[in-house]
């Protein structure tokens, strides 16, 4: 066990669960050294036959058990802050869950935080910059084959909301996928959003938002929309095409099986993000692993989770006020670039 990263994982729910699966199963150089989660015994269930793992309650008590060099946050949102925090003042290397910090003031404090150690330690889990057809994507108009990016149409919809999903965690919570994606796609800050509703599905739950359509400025005049429906009812689909001047190229068509029998053909349709992204996030979480025992932090960084709550926020402010608001960034320490690639 000694050559292997000891990683502790904080929050043991459905993507902790999946983390610790596939620390232990599909990542090589790193095992589990402790899980904490409040609710202990679902913590004890997903270290249930892992050898050598602590079980806590307080995450606290988990990043300083035996052999642990570095974290996994896979608990909610808000809970990130303090747990970001507790990582950087014992030098761990991080991996944390999107959002990175939900509201942008505590996104900030992270921003200080890490840059006064001057040295990165968080990679943020924002896993499609690891997807096979994002890289595909990204390659492409990073080639310039394609002339410049003119839009980006984009879709996000999961079968169903957990119970608590608000109207405001449409953006700050799924379309944060869309708000780094775009930034990292095209290379380009978002300054603007403006957010519309449709008639509320009836398969939404009473009083939640959904969809959304959401439209995106960008610094070079680029436009992004994004049509998030978290209550679709039929599928995990997340789609996004890119109109340029000499083409477009669009990812997430569901190419997977198709299954005929007499009654005729059907393909398959992935339910949710464990599915759709299951090679992402292996990659991703091997990625981290890798650089973790090199002594190095890659990947998505503390800025763009900052920048991703920030333009959440005024996000959120755009739904509930029915007006474009502007995208306001605080001034960007040295240790970051602007979009990290
Ligand atoms: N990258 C993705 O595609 C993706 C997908 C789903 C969820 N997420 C993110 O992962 C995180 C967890 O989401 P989830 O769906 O697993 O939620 P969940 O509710 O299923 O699980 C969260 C767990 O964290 C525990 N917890 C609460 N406070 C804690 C604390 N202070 N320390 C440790 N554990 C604590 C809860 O008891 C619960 O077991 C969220 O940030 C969410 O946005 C990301
Ligand atoms: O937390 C989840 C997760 O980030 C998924 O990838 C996204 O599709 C969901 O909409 C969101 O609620």
């Amino acid at each position: 066990m000694g050559d292997l990263l000891g990683v502790a994982v904080l929050g043991a729910g459905h993507m902790g669960a999946d983390h610790i699966r596939r620390l232990d199963r599909v990542v090589s150089g790193a095992r589990v050294a402790a899980v904490a989660d409040p609710d202990l015994d679902r913590a004890r269930e997903a270290a249930a036959g892992l050898a050598g793992v602590s079980v806590h309650a307080d995450p606290a008590a988990a990043l300083d058990a035996p052999d642990v060099a570095a974290v996994l946050i896979a608990s909610p949102g808000p809970a990130h802050e303090e747990a970001l925090l507790a990582a950087f003042a014992r030098g761990l290397p991080v991996l944390c869950e999107k959002p990175m910090v939900p509201d942008s003031t505590g996104a900030l404090r992270i921003v200080e935080a890490e840059a006064g150690l001057g040295r990165r330690l968080a990679q943020i889990g924002f896993m499609r910059r690891y997807d096979a057809e994002y890289r595909r994507l990204k390659a492409l108009l990073d080639g310039g084959g394609l002339g410049r990016p003119l839009m980006l149409h984009c879709t996000h919809r999961n079968v169903s909301s957990p119970a608590g999903f608000t109207s405001a965690m449409l953006i700050n919570s799924s379309v944060s996928h869309e708000i780094d994606a775009a930034r990292w796609l095209l290379g380009q800050e978002l300054t603007a959003v403006t957010v519309l509703r449709p008639t509320a599905s009836t398969g939404a739950p009473e009083g939640l938002a959904d969809p959304q359509f959401v439209l995106f400025e960008t610094e070079r005049g680029a436009l992004v929309d994004v049509e998030v429906f978290v209550n679709s009812g039929f599928g995990y689909q997340v789609r996004c095409e890119a109109v340029c001047e000499a083409g477009s190229a669009r990812i997430g068509d569901d190419h997977t099986m198709v299954v005929t029998t007499r009654d005729g053909a059907r393909e398959e349709v992935a339910q949710d993000y464990l599915v759709r992204f299951a090679d992402a996030y292996d990659r991703e979480l091997q990625a981290w692993v890798d650089a973790a025992r090199r002594g190095e932090v890659t990947g998505p960084d503390v800025w763009d989770g900052y920048t991703a709550s920030v333009v959440a926020e005024a996000g959120v402010r755009a739904l509930e006020t029915g007006r474009r608001v502007a995208v306001d960034l605080a001034p960007r320490p040295d240790l970051y670039t602007a979009v990290s690639r």
